[in-house]
Protein backbone atom coordinates (compact mmCIF):
# COMPACT_ATOMS: atom_id res chain seq x y z
CA UNK A 1 0.00 0.00 0.00
CA UNK A 2 1.56 3.34 -0.80
CA UNK A 3 -0.46 6.44 -0.66
CA UNK A 4 0.56 9.86 -1.83
CA UNK A 5 -0.38 12.90 -0.43
CA UNK A 6 -0.82 15.83 -2.66
CA UNK A 7 1.14 19.32 -1.63
CA UNK A 8 2.26 22.35 -3.47
CA UNK A 9 5.39 24.08 -3.25
CA UNK A 10 6.76 26.45 -6.33
CA UNK A 11 6.89 24.12 -9.25
CA UNK A 12 3.94 21.95 -8.70
CA UNK A 13 -0.07 23.15 -7.81
CA UNK A 14 -2.03 20.47 -5.98
CA UNK A 15 -3.15 18.70 -9.21
CA UNK A 16 0.00 18.54 -10.48
CA UNK A 17 1.44 17.17 -7.71
CA UNK A 18 -0.94 14.12 -8.35
CA UNK A 19 -0.31 14.23 -11.81
CA UNK A 20 3.29 13.05 -11.30
CA UNK A 21 2.98 10.66 -8.58
CA UNK A 22 0.05 8.87 -11.20
CA UNK A 23 1.86 9.32 -13.93
CA UNK A 24 5.06 7.62 -11.81
CA UNK A 25 2.07 4.10 -11.08
CA UNK A 26 1.06 5.67 -7.69
CA UNK A 27 -2.52 3.57 -7.13
CA UNK A 28 -3.94 5.96 -4.22
CA UNK A 29 -3.81 9.56 -3.86
CA UNK A 30 -5.27 11.40 -0.98
CA UNK A 31 -5.75 14.90 -1.64
CA UNK A 32 -5.06 16.89 1.04
CA UNK A 33 -5.26 20.50 0.18
CA UNK A 34 -4.62 22.33 3.74
CA UNK A 35 -5.80 26.05 3.75
CA UNK A 36 -8.06 25.57 0.33
CA UNK A 37 -11.67 26.73 0.35
CA UNK A 38 -14.12 24.38 -0.26
CA UNK A 39 -14.68 25.50 -3.46
CA UNK A 40 -11.32 24.78 -4.64
CA UNK A 41 -11.14 21.30 -2.85
CA UNK A 42 -14.76 20.72 -4.94
CA UNK A 43 -12.88 21.48 -8.14
CA UNK A 44 -9.88 19.46 -7.14
CA UNK A 45 -11.30 16.46 -6.58
CA UNK A 46 -14.10 16.74 -9.39
CA UNK A 47 -10.69 17.30 -11.89
CA UNK A 48 -8.53 14.17 -10.49
CA UNK A 49 -11.59 11.80 -10.37
CA UNK A 50 -11.54 10.68 -13.71
CA UNK A 51 -8.25 11.21 -13.62
CA UNK A 52 -7.76 8.58 -11.19
CA UNK A 53 -10.30 6.36 -12.67
CA UNK A 54 -8.03 6.49 -16.22
CA UNK A 55 -5.13 5.30 -13.81
CA UNK A 56 -7.10 2.85 -11.90
CA UNK A 57 -6.32 5.06 -9.07
CA UNK A 58 -8.22 5.36 -5.74
CA UNK A 59 -8.37 8.48 -4.79
CA UNK A 60 -9.71 10.01 -1.07
CA UNK A 61 -10.23 13.13 0.40
CA UNK A 62 -8.53 14.77 3.48
CA UNK A 63 -10.73 15.55 6.55
CA UNK A 64 -13.90 16.35 4.33
CA UNK A 65 -16.32 14.00 4.85
CA UNK A 66 -19.28 15.64 3.56
CA UNK A 67 -17.35 16.24 -0.10
CA UNK A 68 -17.20 12.72 -0.58
CA UNK A 69 -20.37 11.94 -2.11
CA UNK A 70 -21.07 14.77 -4.19
CA UNK A 71 -17.70 15.01 -5.53
CA UNK A 72 -17.72 10.91 -6.52
CA UNK A 73 -14.43 10.03 -4.74
CA UNK A 74 -13.54 6.79 -2.81
CA UNK A 75 -13.17 7.95 0.44
CA UNK A 76 -11.97 10.31 2.98
CA UNK A 77 -8.87 10.03 5.51
CA UNK A 78 -10.12 11.73 8.80
CA UNK A 79 -7.82 13.13 12.08
CA UNK A 80 -9.03 13.82 15.46
CA UNK A 81 -10.48 16.82 14.41
CA UNK A 82 -12.41 16.15 12.19
CA UNK A 83 -15.79 13.91 11.68
CA UNK A 84 -15.51 10.73 13.67
CA UNK A 85 -15.13 7.91 11.85
CA UNK A 86 -18.56 5.80 13.03
CA UNK A 87 -20.78 8.77 11.62
CA UNK A 88 -18.57 8.56 8.32
CA UNK A 89 -19.71 5.54 7.62
CA UNK A 90 -23.38 6.00 8.53
CA UNK A 91 -22.89 8.96 6.18
CA UNK A 92 -21.35 7.27 3.89
CA UNK A 93 -21.78 3.24 3.83
CA UNK A 94 -19.73 0.35 3.38
CA UNK A 95 -18.59 1.24 -0.42
CA UNK A 96 -16.50 3.97 0.85
CA UNK A 97 -13.19 4.04 2.22
CA UNK A 98 -12.30 5.46 5.26
CA UNK A 99 -8.74 6.17 6.82
CA UNK A 100 -7.73 7.37 10.33
CA UNK A 101 -5.05 9.02 11.93
CA UNK A 102 -3.32 7.73 15.34
CA UNK A 103 -0.03 8.10 17.39
CA UNK A 104 -0.62 5.61 19.96
CA UNK A 105 -1.93 2.72 20.55
CA UNK A 106 -5.16 3.81 22.10
CA UNK A 107 -5.87 5.93 19.44
CA UNK A 108 -5.77 2.63 17.13
CA UNK A 109 -8.19 0.66 19.69
CA UNK A 110 -10.61 3.31 19.39
CA UNK A 111 -10.14 3.69 15.12
CA UNK A 112 -10.51 0.18 14.91
CA UNK A 113 -13.71 0.18 17.01
CA UNK A 114 -14.92 2.89 14.66
CA UNK A 115 -14.77 0.17 11.60
CA UNK A 116 -12.04 2.30 10.13
CA UNK A 117 -10.10 0.77 6.82
CA UNK A 118 -6.85 1.49 7.70
CA UNK A 119 -4.58 3.83 10.41
CA UNK A 120 -2.49 6.71 9.45
CA UNK A 121 0.07 6.18 12.20
CA UNK A 122 2.74 8.94 12.50
CA UNK A 123 4.77 11.48 12.38
CA UNK A 124 7.55 8.70 11.97
CA UNK A 125 9.74 11.81 12.19
CA UNK A 126 9.41 15.68 11.60
CA UNK A 127 8.08 17.41 9.08
CA UNK A 128 7.30 20.69 7.14
CA UNK A 129 4.15 19.10 5.46
CA UNK A 130 1.80 19.05 8.71
CA UNK A 131 1.43 21.76 11.41
CA UNK A 132 0.95 20.69 14.88
CA UNK A 133 2.21 17.75 14.63
CA UNK A 134 1.85 15.29 17.02
CA UNK A 135 5.12 13.57 19.17
CA UNK A 136 7.51 11.47 16.64
CA UNK A 137 7.44 7.73 16.73
CA UNK A 138 10.95 7.03 15.29
CA UNK A 139 11.30 3.49 14.23
CA UNK A 140 10.63 1.86 17.81
CA UNK A 141 7.25 3.57 18.11
CA UNK A 142 6.24 2.04 15.43
CA UNK A 143 7.64 -1.59 16.53
CA UNK A 144 5.81 -1.18 19.60
CA UNK A 145 2.43 -0.08 18.68
CA UNK A 146 2.65 -2.73 15.93
CA UNK A 147 3.29 -5.63 18.79
CA UNK A 148 0.43 -4.77 20.62
CA UNK A 149 -1.93 -4.89 17.70
CA UNK A 150 -0.62 -8.05 17.22
CA UNK A 151 -1.44 -8.87 20.74
CA UNK A 152 -4.54 -7.59 20.61
CA UNK A 153 -5.34 -9.38 17.18
CA UNK A 154 -5.83 -6.09 15.66
CA UNK A 155 -5.37 -6.56 11.49
CA UNK A 156 -6.72 -3.41 10.12
CA UNK A 157 -3.35 -1.99 7.90
CA UNK A 158 -1.16 0.17 9.48
CA UNK A 159 0.42 3.22 7.12
CA UNK A 160 3.05 5.08 8.38
CA UNK A 161 3.02 8.80 7.16
CA UNK A 162 5.48 11.52 8.34
CA UNK A 163 8.96 12.67 7.04
CA UNK A 164 9.37 8.89 5.49
CA UNK A 165 12.07 9.02 2.53
CA UNK A 166 13.25 5.79 0.47
CA UNK A 167 15.67 4.88 2.39
CA UNK A 168 13.05 4.32 5.64
CA UNK A 169 10.47 1.77 3.79
CA UNK A 170 12.38 -1.43 4.75
CA UNK A 171 12.90 -0.38 8.28
CA UNK A 172 9.20 0.45 8.54
CA UNK A 173 7.87 -2.63 6.62
CA UNK A 174 10.32 -4.65 8.79
CA UNK A 175 9.02 -2.86 11.84
CA UNK A 176 5.49 -4.28 10.28
CA UNK A 177 3.58 -1.62 8.65
CA UNK A 178 1.40 -2.48 5.97
CA UNK A 179 1.59 0.54 4.09
CA UNK A 180 3.51 3.94 3.54
CA UNK A 181 2.44 7.25 3.41
CA UNK A 182 4.54 10.08 1.45
CA UNK A 183 4.19 13.61 -0.14
CA UNK A 184 7.69 15.84 0.41
CA UNK A 185 10.05 12.95 -0.59
CA UNK A 186 8.44 12.51 -3.94
CA UNK A 187 7.11 16.31 -4.83
CA UNK A 188 10.67 17.57 -3.83
CA UNK A 189 12.62 15.30 -5.84
CA UNK A 190 14.18 16.52 -8.60
CA UNK A 191 11.60 14.27 -11.18
CA UNK A 192 8.94 13.22 -8.88
CA UNK A 193 7.36 10.73 -11.23
CA UNK A 194 10.89 9.17 -11.19
CA UNK A 195 10.89 8.79 -7.58
CA UNK A 196 7.78 7.52 -7.09
CA UNK A 197 8.60 4.86 -9.62
CA UNK A 198 11.44 4.23 -7.06
CA UNK A 199 9.74 4.06 -4.58
CA UNK A 200 6.83 1.41 -5.86
CA UNK A 201 9.92 -0.59 -6.80
CA UNK A 202 11.32 -0.35 -2.80
CA UNK A 203 7.68 -1.23 -1.79
CA UNK A 204 7.07 -4.06 -3.77
CA UNK A 205 10.23 -5.72 -3.02
CA UNK A 206 9.14 -5.52 0.55
CA UNK A 207 5.92 -7.30 -0.07
CA UNK A 208 7.89 -10.29 -1.79
C1 LIG B 1 -2.51 8.46 5.75
C2 LIG B 1 -2.66 9.67 6.61
N1 LIG B 1 -2.32 9.57 7.92
C3 LIG B 1 -2.44 10.65 8.72
C4 LIG B 1 -2.89 11.86 8.21
C5 LIG B 1 -3.03 13.05 9.09
O1 LIG B 1 -4.37 13.42 9.16
P1 LIG B 1 -4.83 14.57 10.20
O2 LIG B 1 -4.39 14.14 11.55
O3 LIG B 1 -6.27 14.81 10.00
O4 LIG B 1 -4.01 15.80 9.75
P2 LIG B 1 -4.17 16.59 8.37
O5 LIG B 1 -3.62 15.74 7.28
O6 LIG B 1 -5.62 16.83 8.17
O7 LIG B 1 -3.39 17.85 8.57
C6 LIG B 1 -3.23 11.92 6.86
N2 LIG B 1 -3.71 13.05 6.30
N3 LIG B 1 -3.11 10.80 6.09
C1 LIG C 1 -0.41 14.66 6.67
C2 LIG C 1 0.58 14.26 7.68
N1 LIG C 1 0.20 13.74 8.89
C3 LIG C 1 1.21 13.40 9.67
S1 LIG C 1 2.68 13.77 8.95
C4 LIG C 1 1.93 14.33 7.54
C5 LIG C 1 2.67 14.88 6.38
C6 LIG C 1 3.21 13.82 5.48
O1 LIG C 1 3.95 14.40 4.51
P1 LIG C 1 5.54 14.20 4.37
O2 LIG C 1 5.74 12.86 3.72
O3 LIG C 1 5.94 15.33 3.46
O4 LIG C 1 6.16 14.33 5.71
MG1 LIG D 1 -7.26 15.82 8.77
Amino acid sequence: MFQFITHTNDRYSYIESALQALDGGCKWIQLRMKDATTQQIKIAAEYLCPVCKRYGATLVLDDRADLVIETGVDGVHLGKNDMLPDMARQLLGSDYIIGGTANTFQDIRRLVAMGVDYIGLGPYRYTETKKNLSPILGIQGYRDIVIQCRKENITTPIVAIGGITADDIPLLYNAGVQGIALSGTILNAPDPAEETRNIIQIIDRQNK
